[in-house]
């Protein structure tokens, strides 16, 4: 069924959750955005499809997530705002086969996770889990065994994008040898330089930082043969998806001495909000750091991202700009002073934009402006019209066979 959208802002229904930054919050408000409902937890199953029949726009972090049920339940959603990097909690296909563009943040936080993996590495290599543990219970440990500096030590870092190169040259500063393992060639920073294998990276490395997005390739990427292959007294840590690393192999990892410590972020089972327990293997171990997906959660993080996704969410409701969408054709659009613009989002298929042209020309529209994106599955189609035409005009593009979704933006 085509969907239609065209409202005034003042009925444009936002529904934020996993209490995103309020800097959010205002950016909608400063835009004129006022019917906000903003609830600090993530919600799943039929609460959350309840919450969203209605919403015109979600905003979520990496807790929620939006199969295609929830985006079936979502009859009058035109966008989604993950207001974080990873959109793996979001079936990216399922939106756009609705026509609904998905936004992220990919760069905000960067920087914080970043920092945190080399406050952890540092602390591991010192064995500080441990001692603050033993302190905490009473025990002094004095000792220098296995404790290092990290000067002089390898880095291994896989996947050198925002995360893993920045990683890079804050190591480099602290005199670390940084090697990493990337699918793509990248340029190398600073004496960086990257190694041909997976396995090659785990056998010359003192530290393991993986830095990958949850993929079907990334998927258990690390296992029992991968942890195998790490150094005796080898460090691990993982702040990048739950996922990614077999958890029950890592504990076996450190069971047998293997290594010396891990650091552990992400997990692949979380804890929905901070009043359910965290269950975990791994919670037996003094040498591990375990933290609560926070390698972005910093005050200067959460504001940037609150910022960054919400003008994301607004330049599209009003404009219908969709750059640096996740899965959507990218098309930056000028304003429409004085015209009303409408998208129309369709099937990728032959003969859609010469219909919408033939209905426009036989309504007699006349057409001031006109824009065309596609990608292989979604042809984004963004049309200006005079003023006294939008109802009109909206009226005609609903009739385009292999319509997915039409709106209208007053100016
Ligand atoms: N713990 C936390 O709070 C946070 C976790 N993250 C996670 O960190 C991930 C990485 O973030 P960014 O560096 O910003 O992403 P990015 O997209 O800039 O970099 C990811 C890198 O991984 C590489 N890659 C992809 N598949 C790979 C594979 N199979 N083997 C080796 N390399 C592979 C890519 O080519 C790319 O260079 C995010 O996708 C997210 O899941 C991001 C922010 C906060
Ligand atoms: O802070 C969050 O909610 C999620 C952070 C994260 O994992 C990401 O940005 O991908």
């Amino acid at each position: 069924m085509t969907k239609t959208t065209s409202l005034d802002k003042n009925k444009i229904r936002i529904l934020l959750l996993e209490g995103v930054h309020q800097s959010a919050v205002e950016h909608f408000k400063s835009a004129g955005y006022t019917n906000i409902e903003y609830l600090t937890t993530s919600l799943s199953g039929e609460a959350l499809h309840e919450k969203l029949r209605d919403a015109h726009f979600v905003g979520i972090r990496s807790r929620t997530q939006l199969d295609d049920a929830a985006f079936e339940a979502a009859e009058k959603l035109n966008a989604v705002g993950c207001f974080c990097i990873g959109t793996n909690q979001v079936d990216l296909t399922a939106a756009l086969k609705r026509g609904i563009p998905v936004f992220n943040a990919p760069y905000s936080n960067t920087r914080s996770v970043a920092e945190l993996v080399l406050a952890e590495a540092i602390c591991l290599a010192r064995r500080v889990a441990e001692k603050n543990a033993r302190a905490h219970r009473g025990e002094w440990d004095k000792s220098a065994a296995k404790s290092h500096e990290v000067r002089g030590k390898t880095l291994g870092l896989v996947g050198y994008g925002s995360i893993g190169s920045q990683l890079s040259v804050l190591a480099e500063a602290l005199g670390m040898n940084v090697i990493y393992y990337d699918i793509i060639t990248k340029l190398d920073l600073g004496n960086a330089h990257q190694v041909e294998s997976l396995d090659e990276l785990l056998s010359k490395s003192d530290i393991v930082s993986l830095h990958v997005p949850e993929t079907p390739q990334t998927q258990w990427m690390i296992g029992r043969d991968e942890l195998a292959k790490m150094k005796k007294d080898a460090i691990l840590i993982n702040a990048s998806r739950g996922t990614v690393v077999d958890i029950e192999a890592l504990e076996e990892a450190l069971e047998s001495g293997h290594l010396l410590g891990a650091a552990v972020d992400v997990f692949p089972v979380e804890p929905k909000s901070n009043k359910e327990a965290f269950e975990s293997p791994l919670r037996r171990f003094d040498n591990v750091i375990l933290t609560p997906h926070i390698g972005g959660s910093t005050m200067e993080a959460q504001e940037n991202i609150g910022l960054e996704v919400a003008e994301k969410l607004v330049t599209y409701s009003d404009n219908g700009t969709t750059l640096s969408s996740v899965n959507f054709p990218e098309v930056a659009l000028p304003a429409h002073p004085d015209r009303h613009r409408l998208l129309h989002i369709h099937t990728n298929v032959p003969g859609v934009l010469s219909e919408i042209n033939r209905v426009l020309s036989e309504a007699n529209i006349n057409i001031s402006a006109q824009y065309l994106q596609t990608n292989a599955d979604v042809g984004y189609v963004v049309i200006d019209v005079d003023k006294a035409y939008g109802p009109k005009a909206l009226e005609a593009l609903r009739q385009v066979p292999n319509t997915l979704r039409v709106r209208v933006l007053y100016s």
